[in-house]
């Protein structure tokens, strides 16, 4: 297996407060790495520290198999990279922009400019300055500086913010044709879990600066389990009905008036009926499959519960 980003026992503190704790990322070549995580976690601490923004306080990180350090130039060239709110020379257009970013990076083939802005579909901008753009203009062209130099790694902090739906669409299409085509190697942080669990191959989990998770979409996608989901007025005469009359056993109360039920062999329109049968108000019976939003939401109550275990012991 290559792996093009692995970190090891990565860890950054602000004034003495850990946030970033030995993380330990595995990015395998070609792939789409989803990197998510609640508001303050530390996804762009590490960000910042693979591009070396950030200075690591402890851990080691390797890049295309080979230490990363502040000297690493020639690695740093083979990495694309939009973390944070792109920023941008006002004034000048966005083909001016990216000449200047390729000179930067000593990438001299010119055609890349205007085959970039294409990818992102900035087109009919003319000669206006960038002063002039909308923000999900801004935030394409920022794509584009960071895929202007074709990197091997491209790492992308919440790259579809202040996309429209369109935009979302096209951003989309772009990430899975510069993996699945171009062989790039795609890190990419996002809230939107949606559109993570549409494209991406592998997803980190981080929260409290640590990586609770590293996991195949497959396996996610393996242990999502389709469920009943069945809103009613009288939840405990459900409850009864549905253990002594039709012997479900595998159900979940997750709110007064919804419970869900896991059990494969008995169908939506028998539970319907004889829960109407019984005189239990049925509101909406559907079925439903877990979501990678679910599995997100659960691990980090999950941790969060953890942590607070564990602040509460340590005093
Ligand atoms: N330069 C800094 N000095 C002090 N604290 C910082 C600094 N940069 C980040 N932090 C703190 O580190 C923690 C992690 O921040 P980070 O921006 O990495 O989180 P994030 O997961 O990217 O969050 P968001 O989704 O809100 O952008 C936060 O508590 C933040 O306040």
């Amino acid at each position: 297996m290559t792996y093009i980003v692995t970190t090891n026992r990565l860890t950054k503190s602000f004034d003495g407060k850990e946030v970033v704790s030995n993380v330990n990322m595995k990015i395998r070549k070609g792939e789409i790495y989803g990197f998510l995580g609640p508001n303050g976690a530390g996804k762009t601490t590490v960000l910042k520290m693979l591009t070396n923004l950030v200075k690591p306080t402890a851990g080691e990180i390797r890049i295309f198999q080979q230490p990363l350090a502040p000297s690493s130039y020639e690695l740093f060239k083979r990495m694309g990279n939009m973390i944070e709110y792109p920023i941008f020379y006002e004034k000048l257009t966005a083909r001016e922009n990216l000449e200047l970013h390729c000179v930067y990076m000593g990438y001299h083939d010119k055609r890349a400019i205007g085959e970039a802005l294409e990818m992102v579909n900035l087109t009919n901008i003319d000669n206006k300055p960038v002063k002039n753009f909308s923000l999900g203009m801004k935030q394409r062209l920022g794509i584009a500086r960071a895929l202007v130099t074709k990197p091997e790694l491209l790492l992308l902090d919440e790259p579809i913010n202040g996309l429209d739906p369109v935009g979302i669409k096209e951003m989309r299409s772009l990430f899975q044709v510069l993996s699945k085509e171009y062989g790039t190697t795609l890190l990419i942080s996002s809230h939107i879990l949606a559109e993570i669990e549409q494209i991406a191959d592998t997803i980190g989990v981080i929260s409290n600066g640590r990586l609770i998770e590293q996991v195949s979409m497959e396996s996610i996608r393996g242990q999502n389990t389709e469920y009943i989901e069945l809103v009613t007025t009288n939840r405990n005469k459900a409850v009864t009905v549905l253990e002594y009359n039709l012997q479900i056993k595998n159900f979940k109360i997750v709110d007064d008036n919804i419970i869900r039920i896991y059990e494969t062999g008995v169908s939506q329109s028998a539970i319907s009926k004889t829960l109407i049968l019984h005189d239990v108000e049925v509101e909406a019976i559907n079925k439903r499959t877990t979501t990678l939003e679910e599995y997100f939401l659960r691990l980090i109550r999950e941790d969060n519960a953890n942590t607070q275990l564990l602040t509460s012991r340590s005093y």
